[in-house]
């Protein structure tokens, strides 16, 4: 897929990064760059794959910058075939404390990225996204939401041999950094109680693999402002909590904590407007960009009526997990042992 081709990604130090480094630098690529911005991240990284593959290494190219400073990037792109843009501020709760953070980096970043993929004539770049973005409430989901706008329409200005840009969409993936799975993992550890914001939410579970498997399905089917979403089960924060308990052979219990600053109580992966101009590809979505002008008297007699009249794709509605099967997910993390991830 990626023979003799430089492939850059964004925020590349980060769990994303790492599993396309690990799935494509024993390949034909020619050259991973990582572009970030701590250059203490970078230099572990490096390490680990001089000691992991030191024959490889050669092709891992470590580059800092800021995705909010486009000067600091450009000259990344130079050379590069393919993006991934995996950069981004992506806690919720520290997000809603300081939006005009997410603002700078989630969206006047990802413009920037934009910006220097064209200024480089690169062929094709990928925007992950969240299901967050989908009918936002918090700053965070509100910021990608404006990013995934701004990439539709300055996607709509690119002509022939312009880059191509998509958007790939994903729910929570399982053990990211920060995120719920290490911190139960951690209070086990330590002989503490979990803490549940809410026993009945749900979120849906996605692995690194599968971020992996939408990104190359985006990257290989994508045309221009395309966005895709993979499905995928979702689970109950309390069978999510049992699960890990009863993996670790835990005796200890949870106490509800309450929801945090910006949550929702089940996620939307498709907006039930997306749902209805999207092709249904068996395991993903694919919402193709609206492609209309701005000269809306054209359309307004040919206007879909059905719009939004049908359910969303939620994290409530689609397939739920019980609790053996999500201790078989479990399973396949590093963290309790797995090889996955
Ligand atoms: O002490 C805690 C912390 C979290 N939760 C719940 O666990 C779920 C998952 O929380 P978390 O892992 O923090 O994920 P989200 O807040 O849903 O956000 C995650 O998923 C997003 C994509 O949807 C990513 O952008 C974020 O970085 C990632 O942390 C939520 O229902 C939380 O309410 C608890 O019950 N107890």
């Amino acid at each position: 897929m990626f023979e003799g081709k430089v492939l850059l990604i964004t925020g590349g130090t980060g769990s994303f990064g790492n599993a396309v480094v690990k799935r494509f630098l024993n390949t034909s690529i020619k050259e991973i760059r990582i572009l970030s911005r701590d250059e203490k991240k970078q230099d572990d990284m490096r390490h680990l794959y001089q000691s992991k593959y030191p024959e490889l290494v050669d092709k891992l190219k470590f580059y800092i910058g800021d995705v909010r400073d486009y000067n600091s990037i450009v000259g990344a792109f130079r050379g590069v075939d393919y993006v991934f843009h995996a950069a981004a501020l992506k806690q919720v709760p520290s997000c809603e404390f300081y939006p005009m953070e997410a603002v700078k980096t989630n969206i006047q970043g990802s413009d920037n990225v934009i910006t220097a993929s064209i200024e480089n004539r690169i062929k094709k770049a990928i925007f992950l996204s969240t299901d967050k973005a989908a009918y936002p409430i918090n700053s965070m989901g509100m910021s990608k939401a404006l990013m995934e706008k701004n990439v539709i329409a300055r996607s709509r200005q690119m002509l022939e041999g312009d880059p191509i840009f998509c958007i790939t969409r994903y729910g929570n993936v399982m053990a990211s950094r920060g995120s719920v799975i290490p911190l139960f993992n951690e209070q086990i550890n330590e002989g503490k109680d979990l803490t549940i914001t809410n026993p009945d939410m749900t979120r849906f579970m996605m692995t690194l693999d599968d971020a992996v498997d939408l990104v190359l399905y985006a990257f290989e089917h994508g045309s221009q402002g395309d966005l895709f979403v993979q499905k995928a089960p979702a689970v109950t924060i309390k069978t999510l909590a049992k699960a890990i308990l009863k993996l670790k052979k835990s005796e200890l219990s949870y106490k509800i904590i309450g929801t945090r600053h910006g949550e929702k109580l089940y996620e939307v992966l498709v907006t039930s407007e997306e749902l209805a101009r999207s092709a249904d590809l068996g395991g993903f979505y694919k919402v193709s960009a609206d492609n209309r002008d701005l000269n809306y008297d054209n359309y307004f007699t040919i206007g879909n009526v059905e719009l939004g009249k049908g359910e969303s794709y939620t994290s409530h509605n689609t397939i739920r997990l019980n609790l053996d099967e999500m201790v078989n997910l479990l399973k396949k993390l590093e963290m309790f042992n797995g090889e996955e991830i």
